[in-house]
């Protein structure tokens, strides 16, 4: 039986009081460009596996971020870390491809989902035993979450909309998540690049750090990973 699950990375995380570090397999971004060649990705991720970290996310979109489910499904392969699928969902059979790539968690972004379509695409996804992290950007999108019964929101740094090509930082984070209800578990998405970085995301009380590109750029994953780890997690 499978027992993969992202909401025991974050509840570890918590009673570890150790901010968890998620790494994002990001093949393109808008912004910087090529990030992993498809022919380095086993070696990508073995170097990530080794570097300790927690969980892994990828966005399977192929216009902007050079995704796809064939490289998800060679990630799930290479795996056993917790698997989540970025993607911009808008059908129910994105929902029924996630389960069949072995994907353990979905994250619907609220700037994204058309208004109308949250709600199915969630119930789909729970009824097919996938775990739902809700991404957001601001308070409207927390409130929503919060309405929806969210029991992960992800803040993301930057905008989605604007495909990342805002300068958002960790202060994102910091400014919001005192808007989230304590028994919520948080992950702060992108920008992060440094110790520091990951440090002032557990003191604003965020379970789990996602980094993409700062672990695709590095000219060591694994020592940078090991660097990003064991940031203490402050309660909130
Ligand atoms: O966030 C989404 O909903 C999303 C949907 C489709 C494609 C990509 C999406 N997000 C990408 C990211 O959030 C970032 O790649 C991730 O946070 C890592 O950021 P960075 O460390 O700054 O590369």
């Amino acid at each position: 039986m499978e027992d993969r699950s992202l909401y025991e990375v974050l509840k570890t995380a918590r009673l570890n009081e150790r901010c968890a570090v998620m790494a994002d397999v990001k093949f393109r971004s808008p912004r910087d460009g090529e990030l992993i060649a498809p022919g380095n990705l086993d070696g990508y991720l073995d170097a990530l596996i080794e570097g300790g970290v927690a969980a892994m996310s990828t966005p399977t979109d192929p216009v902007y971020f050079a995704g796809g489910i064939d490289l998800a499904a060679r990630i799930r392969a290479r795996t056993a870390l917790p698997l989540m699928r970025k993607e911009f969902f808008s059908t129910l059979s994105q929902i029924d491809e996630s389960v069949n790539a072995g994907f353990d968690a979905i994250q619907l972004s609220l700037n994204t989902v058309a208004p109308g379509q949250v709600e199915r695409l969630r119930d789909r996804a729970v009824r097919l035993g996938l775990e739902v992290v809700f991404g957001v950007h601001n308070e409207d999108h927390i409130r929503e979450a919060v309405s929806l019964g969210a029991v992960v929101i992800a803040v993301n740094n930057r905008d989605i909309v604007a495909l990342e090509l805002d300068t958002g930082t960790v202060s994102r984070t910091e400014e919001l998540i005192a808007t989230i209800p304590h028994d919520v578990f948080v992950i702060s998405e992108s920008s992060f690049y440094t110790k520091a970085d990951v440090a002032r995301a557990g003191e604003a009380g965020a379970e789990a750090v996602l980094v993409g590109t700062a672990l695709a750029q590095s000219a060591n994953p694994t020592e940078l990973a090991k660097e990003l780890n064991g940031a203490r997690l402050w309660p909130r």
